[in-house]
């Protein structure tokens, strides 16, 4: 489970999240919606250690994060896909899939190279090539598969849409969603695209100017008629 409490963020002088708090249990499924710079990366890079300062409890099963560092994140379990996706180039699909896996503790239970390739089939005829030839939408899916592959207790995807063609979206989200019900990874998504995000979560954050404007699930989220107008539509 994971939890935050009163959570604040800073890059320098800039204080962008305001006293977030959340839980997301073990296997739960959370995205964060909000505008272009209503801090969603940044929320993801606080829990992950990979950037803001952060004031506030950050808490794993319990056990609070306080000075662990982002790879020690990773050994107890976090994932974070990032924007930039940070994909090796000059190593092969195969090989980006296998050092994914040489990251984490789990000595046991990680889906085979195959058992991968068969969840995203858009990878089999690229294995061995290298993930700098990849095109972006590739490399996107790559970036996902690689970081299932190594069977985190929490995978934080942030906006994997981006940039992808709209059958490529439909076909991820239900190869997501069926991935990490299978080997029991929680899902916390920042996402712009709500269908998406819908498709892959249970309950919904929102975000506006790095404070929590709604916490619920989505059908508390439909009910809330005036949400999209006010904290999503440009
Ligand atoms: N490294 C940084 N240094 C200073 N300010 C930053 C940095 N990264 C982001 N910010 C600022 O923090 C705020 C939140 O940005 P963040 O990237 O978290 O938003 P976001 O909701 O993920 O947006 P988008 O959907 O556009 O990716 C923005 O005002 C942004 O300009």
């Amino acid at each position: 489970m994971l939890e935050l409490n009163s959570v604040d963020a800073f890059y320098g002088q800039a204080h962008i999240l305001h006293d977030i708090s959340l839980s997301l249990a073990t296997g739960g499924r959370l995205a964060v919606l909000g505008r272009n710079g209503a801090g969603k990366s940044t929320l993801l890079k606080s829990i992950m250690n990979a950037g803001p300062r952060v004031r506030g409890e950050v808490r794993l099963e319990g056990e609070l994060l306080d000075g662990i560092g982002a790879s020690d994140r990773v050994r107890r379990g976090l994932s974070l896909v990032p924007e930039d996706r940070r994909i090796f180039t000059h190593i092969s699909v195969k090989e980006n899939i296998l050092l994914a896996q040489q990251g984490t503790e789990r000595k046991s239970g990680l889906p085979t190279l195959e058992e991968v390739i068969a969840r995203f089939p858009l990878l089999r005829d690229l294995v061995n090539r290298l993930g700098g030839q990849l095109s972006g939408g590739q490399q996107q899916v790559l970036a996902v598969a690689r970081a299932i592959a190594a069977r985190p207790r929490l995978m934080l995807l942030d906006e994997p849409t981006e940039g992808l063609a709209p059958v490529i979206v439909e076909d991820l989200a239900e190869k997501i969603v069926e991935a990490c019900a299978t080997y029991g990874i929680g899902i916390l998504l920042a996402e712009q695209n709500l269908w998406f995000a819908r498709q892959c979560t249970s309950r919904v954050l929102l975000l506006d100017s790095g404070s929590l404007v709604f916490s619920g699930d989505w059908a508390e989220f439909d009910a809330s008629t005036d949400l999209v107008e006010r904290y999503l539509a440009v």
